[in-house]
């Protein structure tokens, strides 16, 4: 039998329960042979797939070495955890969860420092005042050298922090901080404001493919078929499915649509009889609605979608792409 093929998936903390509902949306069923403490599970109808169930900071590397083909992690994780991280994974789609900026923050009470250039001016002085480098407490070392970097920084040293790093100035062990933040609460409460220009990255839970995995035909096309059941679900979540029939509908009136509501006609247009359906976004059904009974129509029904197969694969044209390069 050939090697698996690896999917790793967090194990904890916020990623691990979106990740499971996302996949079982796209109809990938995830399951634990040995129950919640197994670290290694199965998809339901795919043979040949190991399910690798990791940190998410684990995932990064692990997909960086090659140890599984395809993973959930954050790209924050990703661009810090790996070296020309552009060389080594692909992001194939971020995933919409596990929501979090990197940020520069600073004491409130710096009331003259709003910009990282600001920030540089303060460092020198720092330094001379304090004979000491001003200093960064984060777990992110190699985000932050290379912001630092871009911004002319040089006056700073790093000082890690495994956890609470928001505490760090007001424990007296750093100056300012790098970190995530979501909501911006824990910053709040630890009296840190971030720099106007101080959003280091966006970061979001992304799918990602490894280059260096072992892509053997075989493990190629298990990756066909897992992409194909997320770009379908993906595309299904993106409209509904609205349904009508009268006479006057014709060809520019569907132009009107496609223009004004941004509809697609999947199945082509009117047929003979004024049969149609069109995928419309969810957030201009009403108006959809009201625009085709303003022509003619009597009755419009709308329904959710489940899956959108189509031919073309987007995700998977993306991985074969990277793997080509
Ligand atoms: N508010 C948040 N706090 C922490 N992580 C968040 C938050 N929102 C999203 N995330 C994302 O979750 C991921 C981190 O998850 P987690 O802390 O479980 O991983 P880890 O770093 O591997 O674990 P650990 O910190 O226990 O070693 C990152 O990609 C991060 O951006
Ligand atoms: O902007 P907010 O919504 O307040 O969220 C950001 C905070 O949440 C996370 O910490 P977490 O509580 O997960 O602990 P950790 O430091 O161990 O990851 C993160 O490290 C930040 O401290
Ligand atoms: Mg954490």
């Amino acid at each position: 039998m050939s090697a698996p093929f690896v999917l790793a998936v967090p194990s904890k903390g916020r990623l691990q329960e979106n990740a499971e509902g996302f996949f079982a949306r796209a109809g990938l069923k995830l399951s634990k042979a040995g129950g919640a403490r197994d670290y290694r599970g199965t998809i339901a109808g795919l043979d040949n797939v190991e399910v690798a169930y990791l940190s998410a900071s684990e995932i990064a590397s692990q997909l960086s070495r090659g140890f599984a083909h395809l993973g959930v992690t954050g790209e924050d994780l990703v661009r810090e955890t790996i070296a020309d991280a552009d060389k080594r994974v692909s992001l194939i789609d971020g995933l919409g969860f596990g929501y979090a900026d990197v940020v520069v923050a600073v004491p409130q009470a710096w009331i003259d420092v709003r910009t990282m250039a600001d920030l540089d001016d303060v460092t020198t002085g720092f330094r001379e005042q304090h004979h000491m480098r001003m200093r960064v407490a984060t777990k992110f070392v190699n985000l932050t050298r290379s912001f630092f970097q871009s911004h002319g920084i040089t006056d700073y040293r790093i000082v890690e922090s495994a956890g609470a790093t928001e505490g760090a100035p007001a424990a007296g062990s750093a100056e300012l901080i790098v970190d995530i933040t979501t909501t911006g609460a824990t910053l709040a409460a630890n009296g840190l404001r971030v720099l106007d220009d101080g959003v280091m990255l966006r970061s979001q839970a992304n799918l990602v493919a490894s280059k260096h995995a072992d892509w053997s035909p075989q493990a190629l096309e298990t990756a066909r078929v897992i992409l194909d059941h997320i770009a379908a679900r993906a595309r299904a979540n993106k409209y509904r499915e609205v349904r009508t029939r009268f006479r006057q509908c014709d060809a520019a009136l569907l132009g009107e649509a496609h223009s004004r509501f941004g509809v697609e006609a999947p199945f082509g247009g009117p047929t003979s009889s004024g049969m149609l359906t069109l995928h419309c976004p969810p957030g201009q059904l009403y108006a959809l609605a009201s625009f085709l009974r303003e022509h003619g129509a009597e009755t419009v029904s709308v329904v959710s979608l489940d899956y959108v197969f189509d031919r073309e694969n987007p995700l998977f044209a993306k991985l074969e792409a990277f793997l080509r390069r």
